[in-house]
């Protein structure tokens, strides 16, 4: 989706945004000068831009930043979520002229420059935003440098490019080769995970609990899942339309025959809907930030959240529902809006939370989550065990 010139050099190239209903924002090239294309999405989060320009969820989207200043602290090798930046493009205000921080190793419009990622700088963000919460999310174009072009003849090319609904992209960011990494301190268990688009941090979160986790790829077979000898299995996070995971609701589907205890954050939540024959449906901008305030109904704490996504489930809030694997239940909710942010199982060891419990970056409030995987794993091996 983009082409760009690699290198800062001309940051001060005029750039120009251009939504697919028309409304157009100047501003200068951030990062690499070329042209982009995607879907306008807006994040609130403060602070983890590098957490945010490198989670796999927001390929293909363009990320316009709240915060008005961006890049302050600049790019350090620690906090990234994978191997790159998905962003397809990305939206500042004003960035940071001179990063400080003592793990900065380099500029943030140089990382992008260098990475290819094109970029707007200058924009009125708040009034974007503002836009994209009335209208809705929608596709755009960033053009900066020689793509520069009269608008209307822009805006014909923003309006071909794909959209969200119906886009499957798991396979295009998930690893193709299975991987391992290792239980930190005494292993305890082992945990298969489906990767559709998965961050760094969360099989770290479940090292830190001792549990070893085969991340397999997003084309995984029942065969591949049950060869590693799972104790738990584990559906990760990812971009796209998930009315598309048909693969990994059938795979989900048979994990759930088997009773194996399964875990899913944000796709996997959706994977874990659509296996229990729930709808999923497009939010009208979707929830992205760290400060999203959601309810535990199993406990009615409320925990500050980090979220990412575009879809939600649609599964009824007041009602038990009898699914084919048996009772289930909204766990969680999101206060703002009274959208699906978790589901449980009442007959079955499953579970799974549509925000980011992995909190990278955000608040750790839902740390227990990772608790709550690990006892229902122990739990099912000593009824195993008694048995
Ligand atoms: N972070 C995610 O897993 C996002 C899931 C899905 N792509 C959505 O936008 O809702």
């Amino acid at each position: 989706m983009t082409t760009s010139t690699r290198g800062s050099a001309a940051k001060a190239a005029p750039a120009v945004l251009v939504l697919e209903d028309g409304r157009v924002f100047r501003g200068r090239a951030y990062g690499a000068v070329g042209e982009t294309f995607g879907e306008a999405v807006f994040s609130t989060g403060m602070t983890g831009y590098q957490e945010t320009l490198t989670d796999p969820s927001y390929h293909r989207q363009v990320v316009v930043m709240t915060a008005p200043h961006v890049g302050n602290t600049g790019v350090n090798d620690e906090d990234p979520e994978s191997g790159r930046i998905w962003v397809s493009g990305y939206v500042v205000r004003d960035p940071a002229r001179l990063p400080s921080n003592w793990r900065s190793r380099r500029g943030l419009d140089e990382e992008l420059a260098d990475q290819g990622v094109v970029g707007i700088s200058g924009v009125d963000t708040r009034a974007l935003t503002r836009h994209l919460r009335e209208s809705g999310a929608m596709r755009v174009g960033i053009f900066s440098g020689e793509a520069v072009a009269d608008d209307a003849a822009l805006l014909s090319r923003v309006r071909e490019a794909p959209g969200m609904t119906g886009a499957d992209l798991s396979q295009e960011v998930a690893t193709k080769e299975a991987y391992v990494v290792p239980a930190i301190g005494q292993k305890r268990f082992t945990v298969a995970a489906v990767d559709l688009g998965i961050k760094g941090m969360t099989p770290h979160r479940m090292a830190e609990r001792g549990i070893e986790v085969h991340v397999l790829p997003a084309t995984a077979t029942v065969e591949d899942v049950y060869a590693v000898e799972p104790d738990g299995v584990f559906f990760s996070n990812g971009p796209g339309d998930p009315s598309t995971a048909d693969h990994p609701v059938s795979v989900m589907r048979a994990v759930l025959e088997r009773g194996t205890p399964l875990f899913g954050i944000c796709f996997g939540n959706q994977i874990l809907g659509r296996a229990l024959g729930f709808g999923t449906f497009k939010l009208k901008y979707g929830h992205r930030g760290i400060n999203q305030p959601v309810q535990d109904r199993t406990t009615g704490k409320v925990e500050v959240t980090a979220h990412n996504h575009g879809f939600a489930v649609d599964a009824p809030l007041d009602k038990v529902s009898d699914t084919p694997f048996g009772r289930a239940e909204v766990s969680h909710v999101c206060l703002n809006d009274q959208v699906v942010e978790g589901l449980r199982l009442l007959d079955k060891p499953a579970f799974s939370v549509q925000y980011h419990p992995e909190a990278a970056a955000g608040p750790h409030d839902a740390a227990y989550l990772f608790d709550r995987f690990t006892s229902l794993m122990n739990t099912v091996l000593m009824e195993g065990q008694r048995a």
